[in-house]
Order: structure tokens, then sequence, then C-alpha cells
């Protein structure tokens, strides 16, 4: 990956508007996102790195403690319409997840504005808001009626929720006893099915095995077709590249570039320092841009 100086890229930042537009766009926007900081404070103790300090230490308040600031969000400020697929590609420790609990509200930010009109679900982490304590059947009523549904609307969905999962015969078992893979299938269905009008995904394409890669990405096909607004962090750039509307790359805490899926992703590429996939004006070569299969990990960055 080749080094990257503040000239290399320029953040991308909004011009300033009055207080009519600002209603105008309460209205069409789905998310807002003003010039919003998110710090994470984190106490550092080098000396402490070790089993044989924490041991002969235990209990005590180490004099060398620091608190370290770490700048994850600086200043990212972005609009996105209703009914828009919006993707967030970087590097690692980017900011991308920051970013992403933030909109969700599990992460105040540090400073800046964030407004989410609708009904908003999020994909994070694998089951964040599950208790491993409790089977699968209350983790998905909870789940729906903390997220809004009634009583009623929890049990139409419920067998369709199961169902997709393909989980109806371990629903009753603890979530602590599902594989991960169990975990992110009912997690995925949860949340894409409470009809969110806001959903957030975090990496949860690659999660499951392939027949449920697969089975997600036609979820979200599904989704995008009932125009409800999607944001997107992903790795898989072709997912990114089929999915989204708009695209924005992400570069230690700001975003560097904003524009078509196509174009940014080909330039983080680049500044990645992986070559270019070859696009369609070169259709008879198989290796075309668009025979990509978007599930297909070649083209995350994770193996990069
Ligand atoms: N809980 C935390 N406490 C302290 N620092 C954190 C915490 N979570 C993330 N960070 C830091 O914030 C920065 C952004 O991390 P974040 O997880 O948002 O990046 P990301 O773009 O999602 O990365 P990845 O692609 O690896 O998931 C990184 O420097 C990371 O070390």
């Amino acid at each position: 990956m080749s080094s990257l100086s503040a000239s290399d890229l320029t953040a991308v930042s909004a011009a300033p508007q009055d207080a009519d537009a600002q209603l105008d766009d309460d209205y069409r926007l789905a998310i807002r996102i003003k010039d919003v900081r998110v710090d994470y404070r984190t106490i550092v103790n080098p000396r402490a790195n070790t089993l044989r300090h924490t041991v002969t230490n235990f209990g005590r308040k180490s004099k060398d403690r620091k608190v370290r600031m770490i700048h994850a969000v600086k200043g990212v400020t972005l609009d996105v319409p209703h009914g828009k697929v919006l993707g967030i590609i970087g590097a690692n420790g980017a900011g991308k997840s920051t970013l992403m609990r933030a909109i969700a509200g599990i992460l105040p930010p540090s400073s800046g504005e964030i407004v989410v009109n609708g009904r908003i679900s999020t994909l994070l982490a694998l089951g964040v808001g599950f208790n491993g304590q409790l089977s699968g059947r209350d983790n998905v009523v909870l789940g729906s009626l903390a997220a809004g549904l009634t009583r009623r609307q929890v049990d139409e969905r419920f067998e369709q929720i199961t169902q997709w999962a393909e989980l109806e015969h371990a629903i009753d078992l603890p979530m602590k006893a599902y594989s991960s893979g169990m975990y992110g299938r009912l997690a995925f269905a949860v949340s894409t099915h409470l009809e969110p009008d806001v959903l957030l995904i975090d990496e949860a394409l690659s999660t499951g095995d392939a027949h449920f890669r697969r089975k997600s990405y036609e979820k979200m096909q599904e989704l995008v077709g009932q125009a409800r607004t999607i944001v997107i962090v992903s790795h898989g750039l072709a997912a990114i590249k089929e999915m989204c509307d708009d695209c924005i790359w992400m570069h230690q805490g700001e975003i560097v570039r904003q524009g078509k899926p196509d174009e940014v992703a080909d330039e983080y590429l680049e500044f990645q320092g992986v070559p270019r996939p070859k696009r369609k004006e070169n259709a008879e070569d198989e290796t075309a841009d668009d025979d990509v299969d978007p599930l297909d990990d070649a083209m995350s960055m994770e193996d990069i």
C-alpha cells in the first residue's frame, strides 16, 4: 500500500446552507451528518502490557497511565437521500465502523450532528443486541419489539425470520450454543425483516457460508428494490459497485472521495497498489469487470 500525505487526498467538505435549504433537506434526506467527530479515549500504559506486570500490580493504579485520544472520525459531513444505497470503503482503521455506530446512535459523536429520518435497523457487529443466554426465539421477539414492532407484527414476522435463517430446528436453543454463522444468519434475518426505513450493514455480506452469502446478497437487492435507504460498509468492492448508488472512501477518519461506486472503488484500489479491474469496453475479455461475482472475495481488500 502506498503512503498517503495530506496533499494526496483532500477531505470532501460540504458548502454551508441557509435555514430554508436545511428544511428541504430534512424532508428529502434519510441521513444528515454534519461535521461529525468521534473520539475514543483510551488509557495507555506501555509498561503494563506484560502478564508479569499485570499480575504483580493487580489492583494498583499505575503512575504510568496516560490518556490517549484516538480521533476515529474527523469532521465528516454527508447527506444520504431517501431510497439511496451508500457504500463506505476504506482501509482498516479508517473510521468506517465508528461512523456507522454513530449513525446508529450506539456511539454519540464527540461533536457535530447526526439526524436520521425514519425507523433504523442495524446489522453492525454480529449479534449486537442479542443475549447469548436467551433462546433464538426470545432474541427475535425482544429484538423486534425493541425495534418498534408491535407484538402482532412480531408474531406475523417470526415465521418468516426463522424460515429465512433456516434455523427452525435451533430456534429454542440458547444463542450461546449457536455457531458464529448461525448467529450471523439470525442477526441478518431480523434486521432485514423489520422493514426499516434505514438499514445499516457493516460487513454482513462476509458472514455465513456460500449459500447464505448468496441469500443475504439477494435479500439486500430486494431491499434495494423497495427503495429503502441502505448504508453498507464492506471490503468487498464488487458488491459495493453492484449495489450502491453512491460511494465514499474514508481515510484516517475523513471522507477523501465521494462519487460513483465504480470510480471511487477503482481509485481506492489503485491507491492500495492493486491494478484496476478491466472495464466493459473490453467486453470480449472474460475477465471484464461485469463478469466479477459481487460476492467474490477476490475483490476483497482483506486479501490485499
Ligand atoms: N473501542 C475503541 N477504543 C479505542 N479506539 C478504537 C475503538 N474502536 C475503534 N478504535 C480506533 O478508531 C479508529 C477507527 O476504527 P474503526 O473500527 O472505525 O475503523 P474501520 O474503518 O471500521 O476499520 P476495519 O476496516 O478494520 O473494520 C482506529 O484507529 C481504531 O483503532
